[in-house]
């Protein structure tokens, strides 16, 4: 649903209670007044509140009657840091409204009978992946997250960031402090792999010899495996600084993932992806074909393996060359393809078992309608985004799939993100079976 502002002139400057009746895709509170909508961030569902204008924006003066689901913002920086976006909330709360969200998408896609979701909720201090912003300011660093529509915020403090990133932050500043190729702004990504902290630096200009003396030391000083350092010139990445290899295993493969390589956002949501995914693949032989697109280093690539072959398609060179360099002697084979530009076509996917998909936030595109019709039987989607799972969902609905089941991953708390994995199937037998089998069982909550 999108909602507008459309209130162009100010009509007051005086305090007016709200009803708040929901919350936006941004996470801001959604009421009427004077026959306008009105988005008014702080606010929950239920809430009755006194607002005023500022301009044409409207803003919170007093909560008068709180939601049971208000809470105390954890962190300090909440409300200036952009990294969060609704920490006023409870997270079961929160996690009842992407819940919520993703079952509207489904709605709106055109499924009936939308069965119960299982739902996973990750815990605080677990994000393992996170790209800051830099901005050199007189006297130092700032090193963190963007404000809402804004520049850098230090990140003193964060309560999604695994400590052994956080950790990292405060001597970070001190060492970028001093290269002279950061005359301006830059970022940083950082990763956490199974071989430690993986770094990937931009910078405004490029390094001098002195600094990459300085971050090679940095390296071995905080044992890091490796800092990679981004051309501005061409954007080209290379290793500046390495200590060991760089590792992270898939189910049972060891990988060598690329400089700032996806990764789900936390282990232990990668973990509830991975089982949600195998689990909603149909029965298989070892000899039956599954196709993965959009792989990226092989997050579910390795684990599906284990039920039988895997044809895995991913678009970026570097993570695609990561999954075919760990492909060896496995079942699967590993292929680099644009499937926007190039997406497999229903005869491509002829001798195909089932297909795993995993597009990024605007979804699965060109590909989308190739494979709704396509003669595969059993489909699992994995979503980032309910709009463009409507979208896709539609389209799969259309070529006659049902949905089985669902399983919603909240691994980017406090935000307004949802992730969610969703077996569809046109498989008379499998629907059937799915559909007794839930007659006699509750909803799933997988253990956290
Ligand atoms: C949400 S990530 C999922 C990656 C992987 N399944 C995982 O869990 O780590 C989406 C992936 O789609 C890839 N991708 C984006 N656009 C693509 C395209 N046009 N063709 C193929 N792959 C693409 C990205 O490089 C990224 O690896």
């Amino acid at each position: 649903m999108t909602l507008v502002i459309t209130v162009m002139n100010n009509p007051g400057t005086g305090a007016f209670p709200l009803r708040i009746e929901g919350l936006g895709a941004a996470g801001d509170g959604v009421a009427h007044h004077d026959g306008h909508v009105l988005f008014l961030p702080g606010t929950l569902p239920g809430e009755e509140v006194l607002a005023r204008f500022s301009g044409t924006r409207p803003e919170l003066i007093e909560v008068t009657h709180p939601s049971a689901d208000r809470v105390a913002p954890p962190c300090s920086l909440f409300g200036e840091c952009g990294g969060c976006a609704i920490q006023e909330m409870s997270l079961p709360a929160l996690l009842e409204w992407k819940t919520a969200r993703v079952s509207a998408a489904l709605d709106a896609a055109g499924f009936e009978d939308i069965p119960p979701p299982g739902q996973y909720q990750t815990a605080p201090y677990t994000r393992r992946r996170m790209d800051l912003a830099i901005q050199r300011i007189p006297g130092g660093i700032i090193l963190g997250l963007h404000r809402r529509n804004g520049d850098p915020v230090d990140m003193t403090e964060c309560h999604l960031l695994h400590p052994e990133l956080f950790a990292l932050l405060s001597p970070l500043r001190e060492v970028l402090g001093t290269l002279g190729a950061l005359t301006g702004r830059g970022s940083l990504v950082l990763n956490l792999l199974d071989s430690g902290p993986d770094l990937t630096l931009s910078t405004p200009a490029e390094l001098t010899s002195a600094d990459r003396s300085k971050l090679a030391a940095f390296g071995r000083a905080y044992n890091l495996p490796r800092i990679s350092w981004q051309n501005p010139k061409d954007r080209s990445i290379e290793t500046v600084s390495q200590t060991k290899p760089v590792t992270e295993r898939f189910g049972e493969v060891e990988t060598s993932p690329p400089p700032a390589a996806f990764l789900q956002a936390t282990r232990d949501a990668e973990n509830a992806i991975v089982q949600a995914a195998v689990e909603g693949l149909p029965s298989l032989n070892k000899k039956d074909i599954t196709v993965e697109l959009f792989a990226g280093c092989g997050t579910l690539t390795f684990p599906l393996s284990e039920k039988g072959r895997v044809l895995a398609y991913e678009g970026e060179l570097a993570a695609a060359n990561c999954l075919k360099a760990a492909a060896g002697g496995r079942r699967v084979e590993g292929y680099q393809r644009d499937l926007m530009r190039q997406p497999l076509l229903p005869h491509d996917l002829k001798s195909t078992r089932a297909v795993v998909l995993d597009p990024p936030y605007a979804g699965a595109g060109a590909q989308t309608i190739p494979l709704a019709k396509s003669g595969v039987k059993d489909i699992v989607y994995i979503s980032c985004n309910p709009a463009a799972l409507e979208k896709d969902g539609r389209a799969l609905k259309e070529a006659g799939y049902s949905l089985l089941n669902w399983t919603v991953v909240d691994q980017f708390l406090w935000s307004t993100e949802v992730e969610t994995v969703l077996v569809f199937s046109r498989d008379p037998k499998r629907i059937k079976r799915e559909s007794s089998r839930r007659s006699h069982s509750a909803p799933s909550h997988l253990d956290s």
